[in-house]
C-alpha cells in the first residue's frame, strides 16, 4: 500500500486551525507506523506542516538554524507519513510513519527511547512486539523451565502441533460462543505462532508490515 495520500492528509488536517505557540510552532510526536515506537519529538510550524500533507514525508521547523528540516533528506532515512492526528485542543500533532532507510529516528537508534536503568533494551512498543522479545531472548538465551525453551527444543515438530491444537481449540471455543474461552485460545494461538516466527526468524514487524499493506 503506498504511504497515505497527500490529499488526504491535507482532508485530516485543518491547517489553520491548529494552534502554534508564541513562536508559532507546534510539537510534533512521531511514532513507526508499524509497532507504535516513539522515534521522535521535533516542532513543525505553519508551513512544514503544509509542506508535510503535501508530500506525505515530515518536513520539521529547525530552531537552532531556523530553517525548513525535511527529514532524512541527506541519509536518505526519510520518513513517509501514514497517519497525522492532532489532540482535542489542537496543540500537538501525533505522526505515524513508514521508516524509508529503516531508521529515521533523531539519533539513528532504535532503542533510543528505550532506556532503562542505562541498558538499552529492545523496542517493544506493543504487547505482540513485547511477547515477541521475550520469546527471542527464551531462544537466544534459554532459561531453565521456560516453557518456551521446551518448544525451540522440540523444533518445528512441536511448534506446528501446537499451533495445529491450539487452531482447533479456537474453533472449539468459537462453536460453544464462548467469549473468554474464545479470547484464551486465540491468546495460545498468537503466542506459538510467535515462537514459529521466531523459530524461522522472521521478525514479527513483518506480519505487521503484511497487516498494513492490506488494510483498505
Ligand atoms: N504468553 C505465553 C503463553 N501463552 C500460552 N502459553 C503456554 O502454552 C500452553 C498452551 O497449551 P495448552 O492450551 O494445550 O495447555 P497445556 O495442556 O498446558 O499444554 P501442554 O502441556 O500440552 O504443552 C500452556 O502451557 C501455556 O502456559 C504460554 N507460555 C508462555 N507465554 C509467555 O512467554 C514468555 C516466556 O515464557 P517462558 O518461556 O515459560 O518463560 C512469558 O512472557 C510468558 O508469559
Amino acid at each position: 500500500m503506498p504511504a497515505a495520500e497527500p490529499t488526504s492528509l491535507r482532508q485530516a488536517i485543518p491547517v489553520d486551525e491548529i494552534r502554534y505557540n508564541e513562536q508559532g510552532l507546534v510539537p510534533a510526536i512521531v511514532q513507526d507506523y508499524l509497532d507504535g515506537t516513539v522515534l521522535m519529538m521535533a516542532w513543525m510550524n505553519r508551513e512544514s506542516l503544509q509542506k508535510t500533507l503535501e508530500t506525505a514525508e515530515t518536513w520539521f521547523w529547525s530552531r537552532s538554524r531556523q530553517q525548513f528540516w525535511h527529514k532524512g533528506e541527506t541519509s536518505g532515512h526519510i520518513q513517509k507519513v501514514r497517519s497525522l492526528r492532532y489532540d482535542c485542543d489542537s496543540d500537538a500533532l501525533l505522526i505515524t510513519v513508514e521508516q524509508v532507510g529503516d531508521i529515521a529516528c533523531h539519533t539513528g537508534e532504535r532503542s533510543c527511547f528505550h532506556q532503562v536503568d542505562g541498558e538499552k533494551a529492545p523496542p517493544p512498543a506493543d504487547t505482540l512486539s513485547d511477547l515477541f522479545a521475550v520469546i527471542c531472548d527464551r531462544r537466544d538465551n534459554p532459561v531453565e523451565g521456560s516453557y518456551t525453551r521446551q518448544l525451540f527444543a522440540g523444533g518445528d515438530n512441536k511448534i506446528l502441533k501446537k499451533i495445529g491444537e491450539e487452531a482447533a481449540e479456537v474453533v472449539m471455543a468459537c462453536k460453544d460462543d464462548e467469549k473468554d474461552a474464545i479470547a484464551g485460545e486465540v491468546a495460545d494461538l498468537f503466542y506459538h505462532s510467535l515462537v514459529a516466527l521466531a523459530h524461522h526468524h522472521v521478525d514479527v514487524r513483518a506480519v505487521y508490515r503484511k497487516l498494513q499493506d492490506r488494510r483498505r
